[in-house]
């Protein structure tokens, strides 16, 4: 197997609520079991997440929903969320993200609060994806990310929860590759998901990363291969994920496979990654 394959094996799709009807139309290109991890947003309604995860769990997909700590506006509203993943029978696999809300919206401030209250195992989960920053994050220093991964790790480990750290979408290899060495040199044993964007315009992008805050400097900007002189060009991820496969092995950085972010929707993604996993 090459390196992309290995990769791309068992590649996980992140989509939104909206992208209900084309997660059907993309499900005959995705492999069975593959995660489809749905994004909080904060601005859809939540039984449409709900939807999705069903969802995906018909189409033969193995659905994983995001909680989002600070936009929960109560513990009961964590329950009701659980139960509801628990009776449809899609509550094994979770992320579980701080937030962009600047100040929280009810009583969880981070990730860690949200697994700490331990109601995650009581509901059905057995699975935790939390996050990980190849680029950094813009309002929250170094220090203190790896800190809090690091105690979520521990506190997941301890209510025997299988755990994965999954990136925030990045443009700079030799940053994810200097990360995942980092995460690893600091003891982190589990498996890491990459995110990276599946293919889009140039222009949606550089917006989501705006809008995410991962940076997009010149020199990166060229090497990935986003022309920013023409911004109705769409750009892969081709350039980035051979590269990346060619500096990452096993022995050194252990189970690493790729997250991608559907934002050009569902089909794109799944064909590139169906294309690119045959090369
Ligand atoms: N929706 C998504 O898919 C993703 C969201 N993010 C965002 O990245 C940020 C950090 O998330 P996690 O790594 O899960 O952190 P976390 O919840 O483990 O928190 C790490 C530390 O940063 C603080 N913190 C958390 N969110 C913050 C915020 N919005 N502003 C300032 N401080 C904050 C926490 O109190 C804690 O001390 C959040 O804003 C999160 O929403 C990152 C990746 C993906
Ligand atoms: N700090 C941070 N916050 C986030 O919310 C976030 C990240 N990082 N990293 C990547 C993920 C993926 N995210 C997203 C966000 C929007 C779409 C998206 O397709 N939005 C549609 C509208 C969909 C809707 O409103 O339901 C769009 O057309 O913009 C996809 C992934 C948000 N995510």
């Amino acid at each position: 197997m090459t390196a992309d394959r290995m990769l791309l094996d068992d590649y996980s799709l992140e989509i939104t609520a909206r992208d209900g009807d084309r997660l059907t139309e993309a499900a005959p290109l995705i492999p069975a079991g593959t995660r489809v991890n749905i994004t909080a947003l904060g601005t859809e309604d939540p039984t449409a997440r709900l939807a999705l995860a069903a969802s995906a769990h018909r189409l033969g997909l193995t659905p994983v929903a995001h909680l989002s700590a600070r936009r929960l506006t109560s513990e009961q509203e964590l329950r009701s969320e659980l139960q509801a993943l628990a009776d449809q029978e899609t509550s094994a696999s979770v992320v579980v993200v701080g937030g962009d809300p600047r100040r929280p919206e009810g009583p969880f401030d981070s990730a860690l609060s949200v697994i700490e209250t331990g109601l995650l195992p009581e509901h059905g989960v057995r699975q935790v994806g939390v996050a990980g920053y190849p680029d950094g994050h813009p309002d929250i220093d170094d220090a203190t990310l790896v800190s809090a991964l690091q105690h979520k790790l521990a506190v997941l480990d301890a209510q025997e929860l299988e755990a994965t750290v999954l990136t925030q979408f990045s443009f700079d290899v030799d940053a994810v590759v200097a990360w995942i060495t980092r995460v690893r040199d600091l003891g982190v044993t589990v498996p890491v998901r990459i995110g990276v964007p599946g293919p889009t315009s140039v222009k949606r992008l550089l917006a989501f990363a705006r809008r995410c805050g991962v940076s997009t400097s010149a020199g990166v900007a060229r090497k990935y291969g986003l022309s920013l002189g023409n911004l109705l060009t769409t750009a892969g991820p081709d350039a980035f994920v051979d590269e990346l496969s060619g500096r990452l092995d096993a022995a050194s950085h252990g189970d690493v496979r790729l997250h991608l972010f559907a934002f050009g929707g569902p089909q794109s993604t799944a064909e590139w990654a169906r294309v690119h996993s045959r090369r």
